[in-house]
Formats: structure tokens, C-alpha cells, sequence
């Protein structure tokens, strides 16, 4: 059966779904409807019983996912939800899904995008892929999954850096931090993809369902911090330090935060 999606490509290869982001002008960004898509999207992959995996990446060989859309960006983002984007219901069933997500990171994982890395259960990633955080630059914070479960990932020093500082990393120095499982040749990224898809169509999807299900009940407090930081990020948006980030970012200039420090 063929589904119709304007953000995202949706195909089963073999018995994996994958979700593939598909707006390769704006990096890869989401606005509301990406993702109103990706939420339909893995509904159907969790209901599909042909369906033991998931690949989540983003299309062409330049990003992942750079996160919130900034030109559909206006004090809130362009859908529904607390900022504008149901990212909350996104994040919350990424963990709910009860089979393996894999992120096949194809080049730039940053902000949101690089919390949707965090969030999957498995990331394999291309050597020119590239990572990090932007919102202390751009005006936002992703508080929750992006930094409780990021420290679990990286540990708490490195996931601090990560926020604080906003450098980009490598996809050698993210798989040294232990935020992606395994780097390939860009050439040999759906290879390597597909081989573990396979290996995960051959095991039991009950043992699977099983193991995701506790990994995340240790983890599963973070959804009330996410959930609390989401009204935070709410009230931030409407101020003007943090429509400075978002501006400066679309006129390609340097924010000047210096007027806003307490
Ligand atoms: C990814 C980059 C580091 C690439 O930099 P580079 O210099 O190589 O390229 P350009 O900057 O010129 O980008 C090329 C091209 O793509 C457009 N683009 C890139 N990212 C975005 C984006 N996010 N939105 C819109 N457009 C984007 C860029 O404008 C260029 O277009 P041209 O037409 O001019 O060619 C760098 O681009 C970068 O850092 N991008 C990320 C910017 C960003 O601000 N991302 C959003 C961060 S905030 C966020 O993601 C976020 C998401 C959430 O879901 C939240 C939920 C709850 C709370 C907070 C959240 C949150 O903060």
C-alpha cells in the first residue's frame, strides 16, 4: 500500500521501515508537518507486522536533521503543540516504539536532529557526518531528552560541553563519546544499515520489545523534565534575547546576547 507524506519518504525494504526526512534545502529541518509525518510514519511501521526495525535519516548526503526549521519560526514554530511542533509526541514515541530504531546519520545531526540521535536505540553513522548542539547560539534549549538522556549517552561533562560551548563534532569523536555505535564510509552507510536490519529481522521481536521496554523504564523520568522544559522553551521564545538567536541565525550574522546577562 503506497502513503502519501508531503516532509517525509516512507518505504518497507525488506522488514524495515525507514523514515527518511525529505526537505534537503533547509538541511533537513522539521516544521510542523515533518513532523505530523514521522509521527504517522512510525505508527505504521509499529503496526506493521512485516516491520521488525526502524531507519530513521534524512535525504541527500549534506544532513540528518538540523532540527527546528528557524525560517518557520516566529516566536513559535508552524504546527500544534506548546512551541508550535509536536516534538514532545514525536520524542515520547521514538522511546514507545517497541522495536530498534536505527539513525542512519548522513551528515549533519544538530539540535533537534542530534536529539533524535539520542533518542534511537542504535546509530550508525557516515565519516563525513558531523554533530552537536546549537541552542545557546539560536535562541533555544532542548531540556529533557537532549540533555538528561545526552548525559547518560556521553556522560554528564562531555554532554555539558556539548551544550555550552556548540562545536561540531566528527563522527569518529561522536562514536569515541559513545553517541553513535559504529562509523562507515559514506559509501557503505546503507550497506552497513541493512545488515543490521537484517540481523534484527531474525530475532525474536518479543525479546527485542522486552529489552527496549526496560532500557527505558530506567530512563523514563526524563520524559517529565522534557515535558516541563517544553513550556520553558514556550515562555523563551517570546522574548527578545531568544528571537535575537533565531534572526541572527537567518540573516547569516553573529547573535549579540551580551544586553540580556542578569
Ligand atoms: C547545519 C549547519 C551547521 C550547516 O552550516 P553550513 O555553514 O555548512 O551551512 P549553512 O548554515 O549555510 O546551511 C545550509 C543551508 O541550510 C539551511 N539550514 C540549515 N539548518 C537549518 C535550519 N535548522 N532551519 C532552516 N534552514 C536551515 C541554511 O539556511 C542554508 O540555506 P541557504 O538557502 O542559505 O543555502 C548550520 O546550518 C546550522 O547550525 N544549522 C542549524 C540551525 C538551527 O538553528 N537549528 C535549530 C536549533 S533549535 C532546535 O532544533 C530545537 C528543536 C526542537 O525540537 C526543540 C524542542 C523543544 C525545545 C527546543 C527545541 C529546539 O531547540
Amino acid at each position: 500500500m503506497a502513503h502519501e507524506f508531503s516532509d517525509i519518504l516512507y518505504e518497507v525494504k525488506g522488514r524495515a521501515a525507514w523514515l527518511t526526512i525529505n526537505r534537503p534545502k533547509v538541511y533537513n529541518a522539521f516544521r510542523g508537518q515533518t513532523l505530523e509525518d514521522l509521527i504517522k510514519g512510525l505508527h505504521l511501521a509499529w503496526n506493521d507486522k512485516n516491520v521488525s526495525s526502524i531507519v530513521l535519516t534524512g535525504a541527500g548526503d549534506k544532513a540528518f536533521c538540523t532540527g527546528g526549521d528557524q525560517s518557520a519560526h516566529e516566536g513559535n514554530y508552524d504546527g500544534r503543540g506548546v512551541v508550535g511542533l509536536p516534538i514532545d509526541e514525536l520524542q515520547g514515541l521514538i522511546r514507545d516504539v517497541p522495536k530498534p530504531i536505527i539513525a542512519r546519520v548522513n551528515g549533519f545531526a544538530i539540535g533537534g536532529g542530534n536529539v533524535l540521535v539520542t533518542l534511537c536505540d542504535l546509530a550508525i553513522a557516515a565519516d563525513t557526518a558531523k554533530m552537536g548542539q546549537v541552542g545557546p547560539k539560536v535562541g533555544s534549549f532542548d531540556a529533557g531528552w537532549g540533555t538528561a538522556l545526552l548525559a547518560r549517552v556521553v556522560g554528564e561533562k562531555k554532554a555539558r560541553e556539548i551544550w555550552y560551548l556548540n562545536e561540531t563534532y566528527t563522527a569518529q569523536q561522536a562514536l569515541e563519546m559513545g553517541l553513535v555505535n559504529k562509523v562507515v564510509p559514506q559509501a557503505e552507510l546503507d550497506d552497513a544499515v541493512t545488515k543490521w536490519t537484517e540481523t534484527l529481522g531474525e530475532r525474536s521481536p518479543t525479546a527485542l520489545a522486552f529489552l527496549k521496554r526496560s532500557f527505558n523504564a530506567d530512563s523514563d523520568q526524563i520524559r517529565g523534565i522534557s515535558n516541563l522544559a517544553l513550556h520553558a522553551v514556550k515562555l523563551y521564545y517570546a522574548t527578545d534575547e531568544s528571537k535575537e538567536g533565531v534572526n541572527a541565525f537567518n540573516e547569516k550574522r553573529k547573535p549579540d546576547f551580551h544586553k540580556y546577562v542578569d
